[in-house]
C-alpha cells in the first residue's frame, strides 16, 4: 500500500481525491490537509464511516504524524509551491494537480527534486480526455495552423486562462512555432474582446455556473473548420490520472511534467 496525503482535502477536487484514494486497493489514506480543518474524520466527508485519519491544518505536523509517502495536492495557485517546497524537503512525492504554476515554479521543483532525490508529478489536466485533445490538437496544427482555443469553466476558477489551455497552447506552438493570425491591421473595440494570447494563439476564458471543465480547440482552413472538444463532466474524470500518478510516483526520476509522460 502507498502511504498518500491530500491536501485541499475539503475542496471540490480534494473530497474526490479521497474518495478515489480510498477505493484504490494499492493506495491508503493517511493523511489530510486543509487550511479550514475542523479535525474532521475524513470519513466523514466521503460518507465512508470512521476511517481514523483526521483533517488537519498544519502540512509539516501532519507530515511528522503520518509519514505519507506521496502528497497530492489540489488546492490553489498562492499555496501550492510551499506545499511542495515542505513535501520534498520531508521526503514526500508531491502529485500537483494545482494549476498556475510559472516556468520559474516548475524550474524550482525541478532543482529541488534533483537535490533532494525525491520525485515530483506535476500536471495541469489529469484527464485522459484532455490529454488526448493535446496530442490530437498538436497533430491537426500541422495541417491547419490556424487556431484559437475556448476554454470554460465553473465560476468559481481562481485562475484564467486554464493550466489546460495554457498547456495546449504550448504544445501547440512546439509544431508551428508562432504564427501572426488574422487581419494585421485588427484592432479591439473592448479590451480583451480577442482574448488572451500565447505564441500568436489566442485563448478566450468562460466562467459560469454549470460548467465543470471543458475545451475547444478550433482549426480554421480554406473553407473549412475543425473543432476539438472536451468535456470533464464531473471531477471523476481526473481520479485514474491521480491515482496511476500516485503510483507510478515512486519509480520515475525527478519531476514528470504532464500526465502524458507517464501513460506510456
Ligand atoms: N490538474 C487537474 O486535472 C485539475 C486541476 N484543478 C486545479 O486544482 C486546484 C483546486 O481546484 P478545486 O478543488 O476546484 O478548488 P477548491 O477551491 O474547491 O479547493 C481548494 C481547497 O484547498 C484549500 N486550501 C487553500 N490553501 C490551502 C493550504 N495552504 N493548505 C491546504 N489546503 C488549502 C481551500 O481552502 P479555502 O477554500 O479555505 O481556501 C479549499 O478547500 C485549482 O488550481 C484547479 O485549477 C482542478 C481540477 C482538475
Ligand atoms: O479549476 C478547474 O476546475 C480545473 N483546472 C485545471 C485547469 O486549470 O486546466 C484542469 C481542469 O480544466 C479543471
Amino acid at each position: 500500500m502507498i502511504r498518500v496525503l491530500v491536501c485541499g482535502a475539503y475542496g471540490k477536487m480534494g473530497r474526490e481525491v479521497l474518495k478515489a484514494v480510498h477505493k484504490d486497493e494499492h493506495l491508503s489514506i493517511v493523511g489530510a490537509v486543509d487550511l479550514k480543518s475542523d479535525f474532521n474524520d475524513v470519513g466523514d466527508i466521503i460518507g465512508a464511516g470512521k476511517t481514523g485519519v483526521i483533517v488537519g491544518n498544519d502540512l509539516s505536523m501532519v507530515i511528522n504524524e503520518t509519514k505519507p509517502q506521496v502528497m497530492v495536492d489540489f488546492t490553489n495557485p498562492e499555496a501550492v509551491m510551499n506545499n511542495i517546497r515542505i513535501a520534498i524537503n520531508n521526503g514526500v512525492c508531491p502529485v500537483v494537480g494545482t494549476t498556475g504554476l510559472s516556468e520559474e515554479d516548475l524550474q524550482e521543483v525541478r532543482d529541488l527534486c534533483e537535490y533532494t532525490k525525491v520525485n515530483a508529478i506535476i500536471s495541469p489536466n489529469f484527464s485522459i480526455g484532455a490529454i488526448l485533445m493535446m496530442r490530437l490538437a498538436q497533430e491537426a496544427v500541422k495541417y491547419l495552423p490556424q487556431v484559437e482555443i475556448i476554454e470554460l469553466h465553473h465560476d468559481q476558477k481562481l485562475d484564467a486562462p486554464s493550466g489546460t489551455a495554457l498547456r495546449t497552447a504550448e504544445l501547440i506552438a512546439q509544431v508551428r512555432g508562432t504564427l501572426r493570425q488574422g487581419h494585421p491591421d485588427e484592432f479591439e473595440k473592448l479590451a480583451g474582446a480577442r482574448g488572451s494570447e500565447l505564441a500568436g494563439i489566442r485563448v478566450h476564458s468562460v466562467r459560469l455556473p454549470g460548467y465543470v471543465a471543458h475545451q475547444e480547440v478550433i482549426f480554421g482552413g480554406l473553407g473549412q473548420t475543425l473543432t476539438i472538444r472536451h468535456d470533464s463532466i464531473s471531477r471523476e474524470s481526473f481520479m485514474p490520472g491521480v491515482t496511476l500518478a500516485c503510483k507510478r510516483i515512486l519509480t520515475i526520476d525527478g519531476l514528470v511534467y504532464g500526465l502524458e509522460n507517464i501513460l506510456d
